[in-house]
């Protein structure tokens, strides 16, 4: 029995693995959820549903409201007073990290952007194993991740990745030659840059394959998510950038590759359903049967993988350059983009003006130094925000 904090427990991820909880209790035993605060509702079933000891919520004026949906919940369920255990209850920007923290065996960081560093720093020091959905934090705080995580202490979630540990699993590292991450192609594979002049965030969240939250729905279609994913890659299996590839393979079904030195290559394939990765971090090393559909290996497939147009798409060549600098422009790059996806959404900026404002943002960077601490990634990050703002600001104005 594994017990388990989910961090983001309202998302696409956090349902997830809700639903892995659910079909396994032999396996798994969630004793804290949290999340940002605009799901009360929804968290307030999980927390009662589960029976958890401690519910957090990073929006301090939502305990009220929190308290409230617990009755509520109880109430629907048909609970008399004393049926049921009110959790207890934490709020504020630090709620994540204090949940990361809570005794247990697993931490699943499966909330959205850079503010996952702290609680993925929290679980690593307390020596949690860390499922780690939240690429970001790994982008932003790469240097401070690797300074503290221990060897398997990190359980890829994101799907390439999890594909990546899968193959590399009881191989040496010498023997890799390079690595293959696959991308769908997001919303608008397949076209021209000057075929994107017009599109919008409503074209943006339609995913060919994936159902996902949001922002990274959006990242797909930038192909801004594949661009983090390749920093991902390079951190979690200390791969250099030269030698981690991309490739469109639109079936969403090999997830990723590793080609080794004697020229084998080996993939992991099964449809698109994140609820295998998930139980596969949330197990590791174990794999929990029937955790998804596998390949029906009785039919016909066409599988195809294409090289990535980086001229209609340069977000994986800015990350890779941004990735070699290293120190901190990968924080710059995910937190200007997390601005850019904000103002592309709210129908301040263009669709192209996103990866051609990460552009901008990068080419203006002063010389960051190595990180050493949070405040440090707070500070570049900082810089990133103000300065996407301004550069947003110009494109607004035409210029
Ligand atoms: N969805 C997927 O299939 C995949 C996702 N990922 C990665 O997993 C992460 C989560 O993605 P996804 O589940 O799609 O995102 P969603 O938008 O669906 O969910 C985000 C979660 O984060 C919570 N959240 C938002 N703001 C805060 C905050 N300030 N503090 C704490 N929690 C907050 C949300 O809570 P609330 O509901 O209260 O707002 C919600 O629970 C991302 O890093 C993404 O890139 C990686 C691979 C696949
Ligand atoms: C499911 C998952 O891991 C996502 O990160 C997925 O990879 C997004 O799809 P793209 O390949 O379109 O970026
Ligand atoms: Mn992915």
């Amino acid at each position: 029995m594994r017990d388990l904090v989910l961090l983001g427990s309202t998302g696409s991820i956090g349902t997830q693995a809700i639903d892995i909880v659910r079909r396994n209790p032999d396996k798994f035993r969630v004793v804290a959820l949290g999340a940002g605060g605009g799901n009360i509702e929804l968290l307030a079933a999980q927390a009662l549903e589960l029976s958890v000891e401690v519910v957090g919520v990073a929006r301090s004026s939502a305990v009220q409201d929190l308290q409230l949906a617990f009755y509520a919940e109880a109430q629907k369920r048909g609970y008399a007073t004393g049926d049921f255990k009110i959790p207890k209850i934490v709020a504020g920007p630090d709620a994540m990290t204090e949940l990361a923290r809570w005794k247990c065996d697993v931490v699943l960081n499966g909330v959205v952007g850079s503010l996952g560093l702290a609680p993925t720093l929290a679980a690593l020091s307390e020596g949690r194993i860390l499922a780690l959905a939240n690429k970001e934090s790994l982008v932003a705080g790469g240097p401070l991740v690797r300074a503290i995580a221990k060897p398997g202490q990190i359980v890829p979630v994101d799907s390439e990745h999890s594909a990546l540990a899968q193959c590399l699993r009881g191989g040496r590292a010498d023997e890799v030659r390079r690595l293959v991450l696959t991308a769908s192609g997001g919303a608008f594979r397949g076209r021209r840059r000057e075929e994107l002049g017009n599109v919008t965030p409503e074209e943006a969240l339609k995913h060919p394959t994936w159902d996902m939250g949001p922002v990274v729905t959006i990242n797909s279609a930038t192909m801004v998510n594949k661009a983090l994913e390749v920093i991902e890659a390079h951190e979690l299996f200390a791969v250099p950038y030269d030698d981690i590839e991309v490739m469109v393979h639109p079936q969403s079904v090999l997830h990723s590759l590793v080609e080794f030195t004697d020229g084998s290559t080996l993939a992991q394939a099964s449809p698109p359903d994140m609820r295998l990765p998930i139980a596969l971090a949330l197990a590791w090393p174990d794999r929990v049967p029937a955790a998804a559909a596998a390949v029906d290996w009785t039919q016909a497939h066409n599988w195809e993988l294409r090289p990535l147009d980086e001229e209609a798409f340069p977000a994986v060549r800015l990350a890779k350059e941004a990735g070699r600098t290293g120190r901190c422009l990968p924080a710059v790059y995910n937190a200007a983009n997390e601005e850019c996806v904000a103002a592309f959404v709210s129908g301040r900026l263009p669709f192209l003006g996103i990866v051609d404002t990460l552009e901008r943002v990068l080419a203006a960077a002063p010389d960051f130094a190595e990180p050493g601490t949070v405040d440090d990634v707070l500070a570049a990050e900082a810089w990133a925000r103000a300065q996407a703002q301004r550069t947003i600001a110009t494109v607004a104005e035409g210029a």
